[in-house]
């Protein structure tokens, strides 16, 4: 068998399109142009190709576009300024603060400054709670592009064996919630699982996010496994330049998984994509309009 390489860009461009397609309508319905603020502090090389590329996007799907850069040496107070005054602007529907955060700053102090309706990256501890409970919340945007792909290529995900590698509060516990919502049996495994090939070996879905350059390899995968690569690692390459490779080695699992997701090219621009799909949700919910079909939870 060798698997069907899930097209991750193809994928993005085409809910880029739906999100552009439903802006359209609300401008001309409702006179309302979604916008996202994006607050970048201090000068990391790879935050700025981010914070750029989501800007760009924004505005390629017809909504507005906000950058604030700040930095490195920016305060508590003066951030926490900068956040309280994107709550109360009404032409900002989504605020995303890009991690990591300088040494000094309080993360999860300034992540839940923001106003939950407007966090379009799910960080905040009510959207994790009411995501936990079943409730509507703003959903993280990776596990979110996962699952919208999970979906698109399973149909019903009902009683599947998911195990999700990692366990971090922006991938992996979203992701097991996620999978949980859609009836498959969760594990989460991590550095300290138990014989973690064997546990890996029971996954219908295996979703690998532990931040570690090709660790899966094909001993960690059922024949015939759809395989979800969020890992995003810079290598130097021999000539010099640098490399981006997932946690899955894609060489060795390929030809035993049913599907799989390339790096780059994966879950990556689903990620930006969910972003615009988040903050357009945002803006529909606070309007107390119909939300796009098929892109929420
Ligand atoms: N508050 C916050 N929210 C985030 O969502 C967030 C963040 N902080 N900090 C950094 C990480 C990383 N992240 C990526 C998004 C898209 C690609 C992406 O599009 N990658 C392309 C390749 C891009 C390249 O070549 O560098 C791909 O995989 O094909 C990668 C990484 C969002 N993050």
């Amino acid at each position: 068998m060798t698997a069907t390489i899930i097209d991750g860009k193809l994928f993005a461009a085409g809910v880029r399109a739906r999100v552009a397609d439903h802006v359209a309508r609300l401008k001309e319905e409702s006179g309302i142009t979604p916008g996202l603020a994006c607050v970048l502090v201090g000068d990391n090389p790879a935050s700025e190709i981010y914070v750029r590329n989501k800007g760009k996007q924004t505005v390629e799907a017809g909504m507005h576009s906000f950058q604030h850069k700040l930095p490195a040496e920016t305060s508590q107070e003066q951030l926490l300024a900068l956040i309280e005054q994107l709550n109360t602007d009404p032409s900002v529907n989504g605020i995303l603060v890009q991690l990591p955060l300088p040494g000094h700053l309080d993360e999860s102090l300034v992540i839940n400054a923001i106003a939950p309706e407007k966090d379009v990256d799910g960080f905040h501890i009510q959207n994790v709670g009411r995501l936990a409970t079943g409730q509507e919340a703003m959903v993280p945007c990776t596990p979110l592009g996962c699952l919208m792909m999970l979906r698109d290529l399973h149909g019903s995900l009902s009683g599947l064996n998911a195990v999700v590698v990692g366990r971090s509060n922006i991938v992996g516990k979203p992701m097991a919630q996620l999978l949980l919502r859609e009836s498959c049996t969760v594990t989460i495994a991590h550095s300290r699982t138990k014989d973690l090939q064997a546990v890996c070996r029971q996954a219908d879905i295996l979703v690998a996010a532990v931040g570690r350059t090709k660790m899966i390899t094909s001993d960690y995968v059922k024949e015939g496994a759809t395989v979800i690569d969020v890992g995003i690692n810079r290598i130097e390459k021999p000539d010099g330049k640098t490399g981006l490779v997932g946690d899955v080695d894609f060489e060795s699992v390929s030809p035993r998984a049913g599907a799989i997701t390339p790096v780059p090219g994966g879950v990556g621009p689903m990620t930006i994509a969910c972003l615009l799909v988040n903050t357009l949700t945002a803006a529909c919910r606070t309007h107390g309009l119909p939300e796009p079909k098929g892109l929420t939870v």
